[in-house]
């Protein structure tokens, strides 16, 4: 099968989550896209994550009623710092029959020459790269410091989608919850009760 891997803190998954993995289950062609909640994501250090038992749960409500988009709580499991090469490899040696597509935001692209092996990244699945808000894809400037890693042929390989931009962030949802304000259409109506029942992102 063709596989979508799209890693996230997810916290909360919000509708861009949803509509970036839309957008590549369609245009790639994909049997599933896996939503992989990260355990301590690399770049967050020192900031305050929702439990994982809350991230995963919302994330199950999210997808309910897309039946190939899965939750893999892989990264959960290892509870160490969430580096995406290692969940590569684990997912490649467990699952040697599918193939995989490794999807994330163009702001992710810009940083992946700070990421943990960026090179085998390339080696293990086709990366596929989706605009943030209204912003076009990368420029080749900002790939510089990637291309000196990785060289010119890996980056040509970058699958580049676009999905109506979105300018939404997790951030924006935590604050909006803090200060009372609504969430109502940002995240799936199940996201919205479970967070308003569960007590989330209170102040
Ligand atoms: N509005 C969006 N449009 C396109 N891609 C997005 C959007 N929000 C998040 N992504 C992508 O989803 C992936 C996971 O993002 P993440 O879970 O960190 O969400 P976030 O909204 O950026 O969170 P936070 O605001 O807490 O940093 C990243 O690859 C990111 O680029
Ligand atoms: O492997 C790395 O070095 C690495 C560095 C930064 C981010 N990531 C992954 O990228 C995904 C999105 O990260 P974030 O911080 O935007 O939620 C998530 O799955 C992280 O584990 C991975």
């Amino acid at each position: 099968m063709r596989i979508g891997l799209y890693g996230g803190t997810f916290d909360p998954v919000h509708l861009a989550h949803l509509v970036l993995a839309e957008t590549c289950r369609e245009k790639l062609q994909l049997d599933q896209v896996w939503f992989i909640p990260a355990y301590q994501p690399p770049h967050k250090p020192g900031r305050v994550i929702l439990e994982p038992k809350h991230r995963i749960q919302m994330l199950k409500l999210a997808v309910v009623g897309m039946p190939c988009f899965k939750v893999e709580p892989v990264e959960i499991q290892r509870g160490e710092i969430s580096y995406t090469v290692d969940t590569l490899r684990q997912l490649r040696q467990l699952h040697p029959q599918h193939e995989f597509f490794l999807l994330m935001g163009a702001d992710s692209l810009t940083m992946l020459h700070t990421w943990k092996e960026p090179q085998a990244l390339f080696e293990l699945a086709t990366l596929a790269v989706v605009n943030r808000g209204k912003e076009p894809a990368p420029a080749v400037g900002d790939l510089a410091e990637l291309r000196s890693i990785v060289g010119e042929v890996a980056l040509a390989k970058i699958l580049h989608l676009r999905m109506p931009g979105m300018d939404l962030s997790a951030t924006t949802l935590r604050e909006n919850v803090a200060q009372g304000r609504s969430i109502r259409f940002l995240v799936p109506r199940a996201v919205e009760a479970y967070i308003e029942a569960n007590h989330c992102y209170r102040s």
